[in-house]
């Protein structure tokens, strides 16, 4: 049966709006513009896309620390997935408006006391950002402006290239053992991928999380610049990039990234299996429980 919808977001412009098509599970956007700036807002996404540069800027607005949870990874697939295929979108900045952080990472609240099918759903959907962003034909940069642990972190190297903001009260890393849990595979190839082999062995058996200069000095990420210029340093690097020849760029980025996505890819099924089976072990819950209560007494 065809499905289709049509959802109408609305645009700061009065002028302006864009129609979003489901069909055949397919999504397309045709955007009918007489402004050069699209703004468009969803419940904890603030999304500014300049038509005349082709750069869109996605604020993360999920109080208080955006925590993925599933209906957040949604929304952000949701948005991906409109300006992946939006032709006037090449490059992508994601950043945060909450204070502080970028994004805590995964929602530990998803996956403490949840059912098997909700913990299956909450993973797919993880899953499903990874590939969206890891996968993007866009040239993806991280304007990271606050903490960035865990599921934070992995979307951070997920993107062409990260800018933090140098302030040591920051950190960043893959430090899911802290937690008593373990990166999956597609976790690790993705730090592999952006630190070598060395640095992701001792970064995740002890769940580092990095101060800024010491991410830098391992390649975790690119660029350290004052709080107040991360977002103005994203736009001028994204200038850049823009600058090379689109397509060579982007099959590059395919060629380099191929087998890991991949890898994921043919494996699903069985890589939300393994985390249902692992995160609903009762010693893994136990674990969790443990950190969630450390957080708190961390601020009393
Ligand atoms: C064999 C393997 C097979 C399969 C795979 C199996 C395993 C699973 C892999 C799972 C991968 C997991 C990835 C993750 O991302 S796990 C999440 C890790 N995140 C963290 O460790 C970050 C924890 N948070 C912090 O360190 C701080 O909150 C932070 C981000 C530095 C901000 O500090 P601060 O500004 O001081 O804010 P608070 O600490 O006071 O936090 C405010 C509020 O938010 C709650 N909170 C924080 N982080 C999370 C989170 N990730 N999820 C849910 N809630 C979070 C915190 O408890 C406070 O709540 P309160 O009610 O007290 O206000």
């Amino acid at each position: 049966q065809k499905l289709t919808f049509s959802l109408k977001i609305a645009i700061s412009s009065s002028l302006s709006k864009i129609h979003l098509n489901v069909s055949h599970g397919r999504l397309c956007a045709s955007s009918t513009s007489f402004s050069q700036r699209n703004n468009s807002s969803s419940a904890n996404l603030k999304v500014d896309h300049d038509q005349t540069t082709g750069v869109a800027v996605m604020h993360m607005q999920s109080p208080p620390v955006n925590s993925l949870s599933l209906d957040f990874l949604t929304e952000i697939c949701i948005t991906l997935e409109k300006l992946e295929m939006d032709k006037g979108c090449r490059g992508l900045i994601i950043t945060s408006s909450q204070p502080k952080v970028f994004s805590a990472g995964l929602d530990i609240l998803e996956m403490y006391g949840k059912s098997p099918e909700r913990c299956g759903e909450f993973w797919k959907a993880v899953q499903e950002m990874w590939l969206k962003l890891y996968g993007s034909n866009m040239v993806t940069i991280a304007a990271i402006n606050g903490s960035s642990p865990a599921g934070g972190c992995l979307m951070s190297i997920t993107c062409d290239y990260r800018i933090m903001a140098d302030n040591p009260r920051y950190s960043i890393g893959l430090n899911e053992t802290m937690l008593g849990i373990v990166a999956p595979f597609w976790f690790k190839e993705t730090m592999v991928n952006t630190v070598g082999h060395r640095n992701t062995e001792i970064s995740l058996e002890l769940g580092l999380l990095y101060k800024p200069a010491e991410a830098l000095n391992i390649g975790l990420v690119d660029q350290l610049v004052p709080e107040d210029q991360v977002l103005s340093a994203a736009t001028q690097t994204m200038t850049k990039w823009l600058a090379i020849p689109e397509h060579a760029r982007q099959i590059t980025k395919s060629m380099m990234r191929k087998s890991t996505i991949e890898k994921l890819r043919s494996n699903r099924e069985a890589d939300i299996q393994n985390f249902v089976n692992f995160i609903t072990k009762e010693s893994i819950q136990k674990s969790l429980r443990m950190y969630m209560e450390m957080l708190k007494q961390k601020k009393a």
